[in-house]
């Protein structure tokens, strides 16, 4: 396949964007495609592929390439996947017949440098996982089928994976999900906005039903960001009861609002976190959600940029965030109540262990049950999931 200049030059600043100046991949790319309007879809896929492999398995290239420089990178990863490297491309490293030479060697380099990641987080979860760290690594390196979550509220899951079909986007019912579609086909962006379904990965339709909730619950979703789970939670609710959805982030609250509406949810209030506030929802609730802000590594075959923005610092302040939210949202729950502490990651310090110290401080709690699912497990994303209730 023969690859049009402005294409390969245009791949150049989108990684220096995520490699030099730490921006999202994905804020990337959807900036890239609003600027360049021209390109056809064969020009976005080839564009989007490029960069994102090349995000994914930067050491591979780098190893293979012998370079930091990302024009080498870009040339091993054109080599690996049967483009033609034109001869006008340039960059510092091993030539293409030296690239094809050390491909050989790539098996007995280190799990770090053969499944891309940086030294530190590979020793971390080696630390934290043991072996199954191996199996997993690998796993956070395919690529994720996208799901769908069907809203009860406007439609059943048949009744929306025929009419998508009859859109010619393929799709298929997962068993491990009540609400679950799993697409064969990207969905077409005119239907991203269609009432009748939210995108969301199948592991994390896992969450709301673990809360096991009734219509007519009194339900807080304490870290409701832009609404995934609250919308989920809504639907369960069946329109009866009660739902206070809470963030530090104003600006993922408004996205929240404006999926409500869209969604046509009556019976929530969106609050901002504050601590003042907090004090009147105490002993309100009769089920508390934490999703908990994460490293978010259950979820890297989405966002494989995670990896390299992530670093230790930044680890342990999330980490000492979990433990505070454990400390506080509780406190909302009424006598008998119950609340589930989740994240999207893959790391006991985020997960077991959060849990296992707070029973520890706080001899009130104790575990109804616990579910890890792990990455690639029936094609989900990584979580974690634990609900608690008082003894
Ligand atoms: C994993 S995300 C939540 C995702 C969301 N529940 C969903 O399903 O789309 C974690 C959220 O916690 C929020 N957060 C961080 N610190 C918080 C705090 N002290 N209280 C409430 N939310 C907080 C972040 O702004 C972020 O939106």
């Amino acid at each position: 396949m023969r690859i049009h200049r402005p294409l390969a030059e245009a791949c150049l600043p989108l990684l220096d964007s995520v490699f030099d100046r730490n921006e999202v991949l994905d804020r990337v790319m959807g900036q890239a495609f609003r600027e360049n309007r021209k390109w056809g879809k064969r020009d976005r896929h080839f564009v989007a592929e490029s960069v994102w492999e090349v995000v994914r398995w930067k050491r591979v290239f780098s190893f293979l390439a012998d370079t930091e420089d990302p024009a080498g990178w870009l040339a091993a990863f054109w080599q690996q996947s049967g483009y033609e490297c034109p001869e006008w491309w340039q960059w510092e490293g091993a030539t293409l017949e030296e690239m094809a030479e050390r491909r050989a060697a790539l098996g007995e380099q280190p799990r770090a440098v053969r499944e891309s990641y940086p030294d530190w987080l590979d020793t971390r979860a080696e630390e934290e996982i043991g072996d199954s760290w191996s199996s997993i690594a690998s796993a956070l390196n395919r690529k994720a089928p996208v799901f769908l979550r069907v809203n009860r509220a406007e439609s059943g899951r048949a009744e929306v994976r025929e009419w998508l079909n009859e859109q010619g986007v393929g799709c298929s019912e997962v068993a491990e999900a009540p609400d679950a579609l799993k697409l064969d086909d990207s969905l077409p962006r005119a239907l991203f906005q269609d009432p009748r379904f939210e995108i969301q990965d199948g592991g994390s339709q896992l969450i709301a039903p673990f809360l096991d909730i009734q219509p007519g619950m009194r339900v807080i979703d304490a870290c409701a960001g832009a609404g995934g789970k609250t919308l989920h939670l809504a639907s369960l609710m069946q329109g009866k009861g009660e739902i206070v959805a809470l963030d530090v982030s104003q600006r993922r609250l408004d996205e929240l609002w404006r999926r409500a509406k869209r969604a046509g949810l009556r019976n929530l209030k969106v609050e901002k976190w504050s601590d003042m506030g907090l004090s009147k929802w105490t002993g309100w609730a009769d089920r508390v959600l934490i999703d908990a802000p994460c490293s978010g590594l259950g979820t890297i075959r989405r966002q494989p940029d995670l990896k390299w923005r992530l670093d230790e610092k930044g680890l342990g302040k999330v980490i000492r965030v979990q433990r505070r939210l454990l400390d506080h949202y509780p406190e909302l729950l009424r006598a008998g109540g119950s609340f589930v502490y989740a994240t999207c990651s893959v790391l006991p310090s985020e997960n077991e262990t959060q849990i296992g110290n707070l029973l520890e401080r706080d001899g009130r709690w104790e575990t109804e049950a616990s579910r890890a699912v792990h990455p690639g497990e029936h094609d989900f994303d990584g979580f974690f999931m634990a609900r608690l209730r008082a003894r």
